[in-house]
């Protein structure tokens, strides 16, 4: 609930409301049909994405850092227990800022599934238990300003807020 930052850099704040994988194991090279036995639950996060350093970032062929890591630039809401969930595939996101809903969309309509994300991710990192992972965002995306307010959440299981504040140079 602590506010968000739009850094001082950034002029085009995007909140991505998405669906985090938590994990509860430890495992490398996982294969598909295995990897939904190393989940520990779900959550929701907003990936603060500060889309104009993102832009400057990809056309100087530059990492993402300044773009999606600086503070308070991932919330995370209450962890979500995998026994919570029927079926991670089955879940509608939404975003409101201000009152007014901006974004929704349905877990069915990811590139990838849980399981096959899983097991790509492993192949390349050893994921460890409490890592997690961000699945992407539905269409809808926008630039939040000073003072928004924004409010997120997986329908029927859980939601977050946040008041997006200004980051001055040097505070
Ligand atoms: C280009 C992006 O920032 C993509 C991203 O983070 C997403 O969720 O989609
Ligand atoms: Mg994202």
């Amino acid at each position: 609930g602590i506010p968000v930052q739009r850094p001082y850099y950034c002029r085009r704040l995007h909140p991505e409301p998405e669906l985090a994988v938590v994990l509860g194991r430890r495992t490398r090279g996982v294969s598909r049909d295995d990897a939904m036995r190393y989940v520990a639950g779900y959550a929701l996060c907003l990936d603060m994405t500060a889309r104009d350093a993102q832009d400057t970032c990809k056309a100087r062929g530059l990492p993402w850092t300044l773009a999606k890591s600086f503070d308070t630039s991932c919330p995370v809401s209450d962890f979500v227990p995998k026994e919570h969930v029927a079926d991670p595939h089955r879940l509608r996101l939404w975003l409101k800022v201000n009152g007014q809903l901006w974004q929704e969309g349905d877990t069915a309509d990811m590139l990838f599934s849980v399981p096959e994300l899983i097991s790509y991710i492993s192949e390349i990192i050893t994921l460890h238990e409490g890592d997690v992972i961000l699945t992407g965002t539905p269409p809808g995306v926008a630039a939040v300003e000073e003072h928004d307010e924004l409010e997120a959440g997986i329908h029927g299981l859980v939601s977050m807020r946040f008041t997006v504040v200004q980051q001055r140079l040097g505070a």
